[in-house]
């Protein structure tokens, strides 16, 4: 199955350029239309949207009456809808299921897995979830579900739902979901690998569906797109993969997902584009650059979702966030919906955030930007010059460990580019399958690299932060940190590639002089997940603490546990008691002090990033 431009880019005939698709035509077919079993029923003419009245759903989607303009309503948790201007335009933003065959992303699913099922960490265990502590804050917090059938999700999703084996919700899913499906804003926090990406694609693919019909697309715009839902991600890898999860889960539902992401050509994104796209997943920079070619307009997004929330909005992207958002023909907060996710949210990104959200609904599941327990944790005391020998015992020990022999699936962090290439040179020399991902590879690279790791085909990946973030790799039994990162939100974002959907893995991290600055904060994670800490770190961290404040903000006892919603601090100015309106706590959270999760975010963006 394609999985991105690396396998599709052979497939474009010779010749074929964007004139060429240009000249498709198709007549548009709305979503909810869209793959209905064959009828007797007379073919449709052209969709037209004139003349439809206004549409009203269960949630409240209230349609506006045709005709009338943009920005006209407001979202649903206002009791009112979206109704952007003109009439629709065959040409530029329709789709023609009837003439393009839905690849079943479904398909290579069983083979994957079977290429695995003789490794150890195959069971989900959905159940080392369950009594983890919950924090919900805004007005008026819609409750949580226990099952997928108690949202009206629609039979179609449903059926990608019970496709994907998901059995029931995971905790971010039992509260977010119902949060969005009630047309609310949200600011959702919880643990790697705890199931976000659904979190935020069931609300939206179901509201796409919906709003559909009550939304009209701009007149005539040659070659102009209009998505009706944007999710962002730092990465793209990452925009690859929520692409892939996004289309599982609406095969079927006549919900076209599109990706546009760097480093790959351009002209394949755009001819994806001109046949039509609903969802648009895509990295800041390339969709900023199809912004000011105008062959994508913004006007008509209803859902913007942000992936790795604190990162897209952190100095290295933040400007590049607030032209897509701010400054270009984007609905206002309160008029379109948003949803921003992460595992991690200090307390300056949340107030950053707080300008793109309307009257929004604060969640942490789990302590935010704490690791799971599921992953078992070991620091060792390792000098640099002895990093690699020390990495080659460990391997040398799983291997023997090992299944038939074999190598686990293993991701060693290190921190520069030229690194990541000499480590994976030394490997290779060394008698170890290694290959590394990183921001100086070509895109087909990466995109090669990251395939023979997960086939298990190249079992060591070696990596920069580029692999940091929101990559689900499953099987992935070790993450050795070779260099610790600066912060430990990136450490946390790190060990959350093992240990995910319930499954247990182990994280190594060689730490030494020159880590000194997250000693104490490592040693804080560490305890508050359970894990033993050995004596010389918190020597290292008691000294540490004492000449500076750490990442969090801390340093004092309970500044760890930052899952607050930073408008429960007055000391925040505008986050204060006027934006905020009470909470509740579950699961016996909240034994946060203040000290929270702030503490600054600069964090340096390195050029790994998108
Ligand atoms: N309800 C569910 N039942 C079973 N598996 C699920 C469920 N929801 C998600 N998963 C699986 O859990 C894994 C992790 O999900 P996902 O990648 O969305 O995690 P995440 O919270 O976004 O992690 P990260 O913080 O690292 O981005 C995926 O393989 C996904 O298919």
């Amino acid at each position: 199955m394609p999985t991105s431009w690396v396998d599709s880019v052979d497939k474009i005939p010779a010749g074929d350029d964007m004139g060429a698709v240009s000249r498709v035509k198709s007549s548009y077919v709305p979503p909810h239309l869209r793959n209905k079993p064959p009828s007797s029923d007379p073919p449709a003419a052209p969709f037209s949207y004139a003349g439809v009245a206004s549409v009203s759903d269960r949630q409240g989607h209230v349609g506006q009456p045709i005709g009338a303009n943009f920005p006209v309503g407001y979202r649903n948790d206002r009791s009112s809808g979206i109704t952007c201007p003109g009439g629709w335009n065959n040409r530029s933003g329709s789709w023609d299921r009837g003439k393009e065959r839905e690849v079943n992303p479904f398909k290579n699913d069983i083979d994957s897995e079977e290429a695995f099922c003789s490794q150890e960490n195959t069971g989900i265990n959905f159940d080392a979830y369950e009594d983890i502590p919950v924090e919900t804050s805004g007005r008026n917090v819609p409750p949580p579900v226990n099952t997928f059938v108690e949202i009206d999700l629609g039979e179609a999703l449903n059926r990608n739902i019970r496709r994907c084996k998901y059995v029931k919700p995971t905790p971010v899913q039992r509260y977010a979901i119902p949060i969005s499906i009630a047309g609310r804003d949200l600011m959702a926090c919880a643990q790697t690998g705890s199931g976000k990406t659904a979190a935020f694609c069931f609300p939206i693919i179901s509201g796409v569906m919906k709003s559909s019909q009550s939304t009209r697309r701009p007149p005539h715009v040659p070659r102009m797109s209009f998505p009706l839902a944007l999710i962002l991600a730092p990465t793209r890898e990452l925009s690859i993969q929520i692409h892939e999860e996004a289309k599982k889960f609406s095969y079927q539902t006549g919900v076209r997902v599109v990706v546009a992401y760097g480093g790959a050509p351009i002209n394949l994104q755009l001819r994806e584009l001109e046949r039509g796209v609903d969802i648009l997943v895509a990295t800041p920079g390339r969709l900023v650059d199809l912004l000011e070619r105008a062959r994508v307009s913004l006007q008509t997004i209803r859902f913007l979702a942000l992936d790795e929330a604190d990162r897209m909005l952190d100095m290295g992207f933040e400007p590049q966030i607030r032209k897509i958002v701010q400054r270009m023909d984007m609905p206002p907060p309160g008029i379109r919906q948003t949803l921003l996710f992460s595992a991690t949210f200090p307390k300056e990104i949340q107030r950053l955030a707080a300008d793109f959200l309307s009257n929004y609904v604060f969640l942490a599941v789990g302590r935010v930007g704490s690791s799971t327990d599921l992953i078992a944790q070991r620091v060792e005391y390792v000098l640099e010059t002895d990093k690699r020998s020390h990495l080659m015992d460990l391997l040398h020990a799983q291997l023997a460990n090992g299944v038939h022999g074999k190598q686990a699936l293993t991701l060693v962090f290190v921190e520069t580019k030229k690194g990541a290439d000499a480590l994976e040179h030394w490997l290779c020399i060394n008698g170890f399958p290694a290959t590394a991902i990183h921001g100086d590879r070509t895109q087909q690279e990466r995109e090669y690299a990251l395939r023979c790791f997960k086939s298990g085909k190249t079992p060591i990946l070696v990596a920069t932060d580029v692999a940091a973030r929101g990559l689900d790799i499953p099987h992935v039994a070790h993450v050795v940190n070779f260099d610790l990162p600066n912060d430990i939100d990136d450490y946390v974002h790190r060990i959350g590639r093992t240990g995910r959907a319930g499954k247990t893995g182990l994280a190594t991290a060689f730490f030494n002089e020159n880590n000194a600055s997250l000693a104490k904060s490592l040693a804080d994670l560490m305890q508050e997940a359970n894990q033993e800490v050995p004596a010389w770190l918190s020597r290292f961290a008691a000294r540490s603490s004492s000449y500076g404040k750490n990442r969090r903000g801390g340093g004092g006892a309970g500044g760890r546990f930052g899952g607050r919603d930073f408008r429960r601090d007055a000391s925040f100015g505008r986050g204060g008691i006027e934006y905020y309106d009470g909470g509740q706590i579950n699961g016996g959270y909240g034994s946060s002090s203040s000290g929270g999760n702030g503490g600054g975010y600069g964090a340096s963006v390195t050029s790994a990033w998108d």
